[in-house]
């Protein structure tokens, strides 16, 4: 096997593949600059290892392709470890631990509390498409339909607007677009998430490279750097 950090560090630049429409992790500002908690981590983390951050447009869909093809040396942004991803890299420490909750209308919020009370016919799911809420969706709701909607930044207006009823969602987004909604859209009141999950960093495979990141990540953890970033995004 190669040694992308050897790679990375000759070639003064490391490739990062991120969605850019997942706030508060990634995401494109008013003006079109990508931001977000993990985009400002990417570039601390290339100004660690002393090179310079160049990032890739990629979609949840074709993120693992775009991934093989060798188009970034690493993923960020929100990203959910999993087996599939796991198979062809290496996982990061993770930075963030959370579950998939549902958000609604404020007025639903003691409604759809179980996965029984929103699999019904007259209910209508909103997904986004490709990652993980996509897989959850299709697996666990048959009687309620399913609406695929392709755009992961006014998703949540479509639950406003009254065009869709819920989204299963991890929970850092449920909160975050509650917020962005106030009075509008709520966390669903449920006893526990749905699932259990972790975030992470998808790094080419090579011990050197994860040593690095994971260094670099633990630092962040400790200090409250990757705390402070968290926070900045979360408005
Ligand atoms: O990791 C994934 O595959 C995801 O789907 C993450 C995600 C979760 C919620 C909104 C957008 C992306």
């Amino acid at each position: 096997a190669d040694d992308a950090l050897s790679e990375i560090k000759k070639a003064g630049v490391i490739k990062i593949g991120t969605t850019g429409d997942y706030k508060p992790f990634s995401y494109k500002a008013a003006d079109g600059t990508l931001t977000g908690a993990d985009i400002a981590m990417a570039k601390d983390l290339a100004a660690d290892l002393g090179v310079k951050a160049d990032f890739v447009a990629t979609t949840w869909k074709t993120m693992l392709d775009d991934f093989k093809a060798g188009k970034f040396d690493i993923a960020l942004g929100g990203i959910t470890v999993n087996a599939a991803r796991d198979e062809v890299g290496d996982f990061s420490v993770p930075n963030v631990t959370d579950g998939k909750r549902p958000i609604a209308r404020c007025e639903d919020k003691e409604k759809y509390t179980t996965l029984d009370a929103i699999d019904r016919p007259s209910v209508r799911v909103i997904v986004n498409p490709g990652g993980t809420n996509d897989k959850f969706a299709h697996e666990h709701f048959d009687e309620a339909s399913i609406e695929v909607f392709p755009d992961n930044k006014t998703i949540f207006d479509q639950i406003a607007s009254g065009r869709a009823d819920v989204m299963v969602t991890d929970g850092v987004e449920v909160d975050l677009q509650s917020k962005l909604h106030a009075s509008v859209l709520c966390p669903v009141a449920v006893k526990e998430p749905f699932t259990h999950f972790q975030n992470a960093y998808l790094l080419r495979e090579d011990p050197a490279l994860k040593a690095a990141v994971d260094a670099f990540m633990r630092k962040q953890l400790e200090s409250g750097g990757w705390k402070e970033k968290l926070d900045a995004a979360m408005k």
